[in-house]
């Protein structure tokens, strides 16, 4: 079995080899390829490396929202089942000590029951003796039945404690994009479930995206990724009510009708164009950062498919015109 140190070095090794930035996904990606963790993923990841040895960001970004970015549901749902277990055990303990109690006062009901022929002065010493001492054995025998119990019990609140805060920081977490902080197209899905009333979806796709990573690197399209985040967040009053959908693709719920909302995505279009990263090491700056946007309008609680269909359309549509613009044009 390797040691985490082992995993760790293989990890690394392999961000090295395949000239990876060393981002927190690549990491996992490799730590849990290492691992082998994941059986899909390694399944996944050795054929992509059987066509060309190599293995791209783009390539690495796909495997990760295929089955890591996912996988952090997963582990809620692992604790979800620890605390069903958890629940079990509790009430099987429950029943234990129902058990037990019922069988002492039976016992204790049994040897009173014996003893009552004390009052008449008809019971031997013997048998007296006998009886007392047996209270004795059943007493010791319920005292050492409720420590176990009352250990038993401790264990279980521990571990209460534990899955408790574990679990909320996990829903946290599989609701959370890590690169940028905003939540994730999960959380946008239930959040737009639980919405009511009419309500306007802006999608929002950086332009020539590909070309950032290209010219400047991933690292410095990361950098760009997370500045858009930034600035969505920032101009929001709700910072609730933005997500990142995946790559390059934000999108932000408008709790109001789509005029409303196409107005907001004209001000974020002109605000994320004065957007600029710079390069720390280089002092290149990146300032010629453009998006693209959808707006539609649909209705709280519904299903996110339809919505995004229409919002998806219209961004594509913003795109063929020549991108940086937002559509519909006009209302
Ligand atoms: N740096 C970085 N790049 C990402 C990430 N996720 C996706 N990408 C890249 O985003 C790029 C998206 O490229 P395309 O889908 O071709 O889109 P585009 O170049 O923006 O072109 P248009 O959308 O048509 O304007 C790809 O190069 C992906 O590798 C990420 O988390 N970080």
């Amino acid at each position: 079995m390797s040691t985490v140190y082992d995993i760790f070095k293989k990890t690394l090794g392999l961000l090295s080899k395949y000239r990876l930035p060393p981002t927190p996904e690549h990491y996992s990606l490799w730590y849990v390829y290492v691992s082998e963790e994941n059986p899909e993923l390694n399944r996944a990841l050795d054929q992509t490396l059987a066509k060309s040895d190599e293995l791209g960001p783009s390539s690495a970004a796909l495997l990760y929202q295929a089955h890591l970015a996912d996988s952090r549901w997963r582990d809620t749902q692992g604790l979800n089942d620890s605390l069903q277990a958890l629940t079990q055990e509790l009430s099987s303990t429950l029943q234990d000590t129902r058990q037990d109690t019922a069988q002492f006062q039976r016992a204790l009901n049994e040897r009173f029951a014996r003893l009552s022929g004390i009052e008449d002065g008809n019971i031997s010493l013997d048998t007296l003796m006998d009886e007392v001492r047996n209270l004795v054995k059943d007493a010791k025998w319920m005292n050492g039945s409720a420590d176990h119990l009352q250990s038993r019990l401790s264990t279980a609140e521990d571990e209460v404690s534990r899955l408790k805060e574990a679990l909320a920081k996990s829903r946290e977490e599989a609701l959370v994009d890590v690169l940028t902080g905003l939540r994730n197209r999960r959380a946008f899905d239930m959040e737009l479930a639980s919405m009511t009333g009419p309500v306007s979806l802006i999608l929002l796709d950086l332009d020539h995206f590909k070309a950032v990573n290209d010219n400047y690197g991933h690292l410095l399209g990361d950098q760009v990724l997370k500045a858009t985040a930034r600035q969505i967040s920032l101009f929001l009053k709700d910072e609730a009510l933005a997500f990142r959908f995946g790559g390059e693709e934000f999108a932000v719920l408008v709790d109001a009708p789509l005029a409303v909302a196409r107005r907001k995505a004209e001000s974020l279009r002109s605000l994320i164009a004065k957007v600029t990263v710079t390069d720390k090491r280089t002092g290149q700056k990146i300032d010629k950062i453009t998006a693209s946007l959808g707006v539609a309008q649909g209705q709280g609680g519904e299903s996110s498919i339809q919505l995004v269909d229409k919002a998806d359309a219209l961004l594509y549509e913003a795109k063929r015109l020549g991108r940086n613009r937002v559509m519909p044009l006009s209302l």
